[in-house]
């Protein structure tokens, strides 16, 4: 047991999905997971582990926001082994050809700031995808036939952003979307040697103001559950 992980020793599997929402670890767990197990409740962030295709996976709750990724991600890593860390969340999308439903593959994520930025302090370190975990995952969505766009993302401090120039600013340097958790994930996987990846769908276009309800947020993103096991596995 952690602080924030109620899990016993060996109930964790080396490869883990993050979805910020909680929720969305219990429907992707019932939903694509052979006998799933919750190993995990304190503060209700659901985590479950079982097997897919035969491998061991835990899907785990990150909560909104680096600081709350960094959590989990600092004890799944630390304290329970955890190898490879896939986020499995929603994005805005910026540039019009990326459409609500397609898929995002982060290869970078920029910030304002996050947790990693005290112990880096002066340096803009670069946060990037595992290139085997993204090389991977982009075959599964192009075999699937999911839209998938790969590219750079931001990952923010702030859901209600009240800087349209920072929009311009990223739309102009060709950045895909908006979320809030992949940069600290990377950071914190190349710290300790994990391997990282974030596989979004877009719930939402920051440019045009179309937007998908809570309810298919939670349960409807299936593609890219699918995509993120099988890029962990291949
Ligand atoms: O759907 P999840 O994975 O939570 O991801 C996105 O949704 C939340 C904001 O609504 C933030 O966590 C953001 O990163
Ligand atoms: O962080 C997020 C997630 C989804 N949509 C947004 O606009 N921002």
């Amino acid at each position: 047991m952690t602080f924030h992980i109620g899990a016993r020793p060996g109930e964790i599997a080396e490869t883990v999905l993050l979805p910020g929402d909680p929720y969305r670890a219990r429907w992707a767990a019932q939903t694509f997971l052979k006998d799933a197990v919750l190993v995990n409740e304190v503060r209700g962030m659901l985590g479950y582990t079982g097997t897919w295709n035969g491998h061991r996976v835990t899907i785990h709750g990150s909560g909104m926001g680096m600081p709350s990724l960094s959590i989990y991600a600092n004890e799944l890593i630390r304290d329970y082994g955890a190898k490879t860390l896939i986020r499995i969340g929603s994005a805005g999308a910026l540039p019009e050809h990326v459409k609500v439903r397609d898929v995002i593959l982060a290869q970078t994520c920029s910030t304002v700031g996050s947790p990693s930025r005290t112990i880096l302090k002066e340096l803009n370190f670069a946060p990037c995808a595992d290139f085997h975990l993204l090389s991977k995952a982009y075959a599964a969505a192009m075999a699937r036939g999911t839209p998938v766009h790969v590219g750079g993302i931001y990952s923010s401090d702030t859901f209600y952003d009240e800087r349209p120039d920072l929009s311009e600013q990223l739309l102009r340097h060709g950045c895909l979307g908006v979320e809030m958790e992949a940069a600290e994930l990377y950071m914190v996987a190349a710290r300790h040697g994990a391997r990282a990846l974030a596989v979004l769908t877009v719930s939402d276009h920051i440019t045009t103001g179309e937007a998908l309800p809570a309810d298919q947020r939670e349960r409807s993103f299936g593609a890219m559950v699918e995509i993120a096991l099988e890029a962990a596995f291949a």
